[in-house]
């Protein structure tokens, strides 16, 4: 029916079961490359795995092209909402409401991991919030191993996202001597892990310190001497993060993998403080929020309106803020909608030219050109500026076009939702960490 999203290994489409039964709406995977092995691994483990939020494999097969190539595809349960990151934009987020989501994210590991899985490509644009009931979906099992998975053909690249692989799994890469050719094996620590900087990124808007042996600032991660440090506690980026929360991030996020905790423990343990924690549990997450300024379709002549608006905003009135928070997600759904055309542009029309010649991973670096957005030209408001001298106040942050920025050491097609492309290379806007609590709550909350 059309194209929901596209990533390295696959083009996913909405589409409708054809069967005798009900036609039932369903998300339907088509390998880019022909005989792709990783759809067989991602079929056996989806195959294997039963539960809420991990979608259902509903069907697989392999489709021919007119050129005669073998495409695997699967389909499997629809998923209609945003990333996990989109969707902290769009809502207010609150502790307990984070709590859910990673209790939930931590139940659908266990699963895995109690059939001998490894997802091992943890992150929050690898889950799907549905839009209807906020019920949280892992996806994206493309990168997955498990007990007897079938073997790959050919030599796998190291699978994950670098800002979420473990230290141990960096350690392996240092330590390893070129010449040995068998790869490192993530387990399930790696997951929890790699669940932990997701949260991290949830909570407090940025990656914890690079575990990557290439980062100079990076050493105390892999270093288990005395010396290391690991993360900073979410808690102190963001005061709103209460302590519970901020001691599990930190947990998952141990240099050394037994002091994680298995999925299990972590989910009971996520279920228990989403349970228990008081009132302040409700209170809003952020006091800021990235403004999606460059994916808002506003004609010219509505933009003195919105300014005035976002001035009524900064004055505090709590009903001009709800009002606002729906006017930005119906602005990201504009975004949403221009950007899937945008994704559409090049494949004419799903029924022919996409179906008949998926793309090929060779052209990808293009496609995430295209859906990359390049930096704008000035800060975005309230984002930090260099000083006098030029420099931002971190050592790991770059001054650009007037703004301090977070360089990610991530792939491009990782450069996400909240990241901008400058120069080959992916940036997030750096932003003040909130203030602690002042005698004017209503002020606080209501003036972003
Ligand atoms: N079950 C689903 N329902 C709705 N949309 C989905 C579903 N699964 C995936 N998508 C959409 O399709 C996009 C690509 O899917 P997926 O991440 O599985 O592809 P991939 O090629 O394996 O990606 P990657 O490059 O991360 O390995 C996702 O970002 C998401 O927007």
């Amino acid at each position: 029916m059309e194209q929901l999203g596209r990533g390295a290994h696959g083009t996913v489409y909405r589409a409708v079961s054809m069967g005798s039964g009900e036609p039932c709406p369903c998300a339907l995977k088509l390998s880019a490359t022909p005989q792709d092995p990783r759809f067989q691994r991602e079929v056996e483990l989806l195959g294997l795995l039963h539960h809420p939020s991990v979608p259902r494999l509903l069907g697989h097969g392999t489709w021919v092209s007119p050129e005669g190539r073998p495409h695997p595809y699967l389909a499997m349960e629809l998923v209609d909402g945003p990333s996990l990151y989109s969707w902290a934009r769009l809502v207010p987020s609150t502790p307990r409401r984070v709590l859910r989501v990673l209790a939930a994210l931590a139940r659908a590991l266990e699963a895995v991991h109690a059939v001998g899985g490894v997802h091992r490509d943890v992150k929050g644009t690898n889950v799907l919030v549905r839009s209807a009931d906020e019920h949280v979906f892992l996806t994206d099992f493309g990168s997955s191993t498990h007990r007897g998975a079938s073997r790959l053909t050919w030599r796998e690249p190291p699978p994950g996202t670098s800002a979420y692989r473990s230290p141990e799994a960096w350690r392996f890469v240092t330590e390893t001597s070129p010449s040995r050719d068998d790869p490192y094996t993530a387990g399930p620590a790696d997951d929890v892990f790699a669940l932990g900087v997701s949260a991290y990124r949830l909570v407090t808007e940025q990656y914890p310190a690079s575990c990557d042996p290439r980062d100079a600032a990076s050493r105390c991660w892999y270093d288990t001497s005395d010396k290391a440090t690991g993360a900073r506690p979410p808690h102190a980026l963001n005061p709103r993060c209460p302590d519970e929360l901020s001691r599990l991030i930190t947990r998952m996020l141990s240099l050394q993998p037994a002091a994680r905790g298995s999925a299990r423990e972590l989910g009971e343990a996520l279920e228990q403080a989403a349970r228990e924690l008081g009132p302040k549990a409700d209170a809003q997450l952020h006091l800021w929020k990235l403004p999606p300024v460059r994916r808002r379709v506003v004609p010219l002549t509505w933009r003195p309106w919105l300014a005035a608006v976002g001035l009524c905003c900064a004055l505090g009135s709590g009903a001009i803020w709800r009002w606002r928070t729906v006017s930005d997600s119906k602005s990201l759904e504009a975004w949403t909608e221009a950007n899937q055309h945008m994704g559409d542009a090049d494949t004419v029309a799903v029924g022919d030219s996409a179906m008949t010649s998926p793309v090929s991973a060779l052209d990808l670096p293009s496609i995430w050109m295209t859906l990359a957005t390049d930096m704008p030209t000035t800060p975005f408001p309230g984002q930090l500026r260099p000083d006098s001298s030029g420099r931002c106040p971190r050592r790991s942050q770059v001054a650009l076009r007037g703004g301090c920025w977070l360089k990610l050491d991530v792939p491009l097609k990782d450069c996400d939702d909240d990241s901008y492309v400058y120069k080959g290379a992916c940036y997030s806007p750096v932003f003040p960490p909130p203030r602690p609590a002042t005698s004017n709550p209503a002020t606080r909350d209501g003036g972003f």
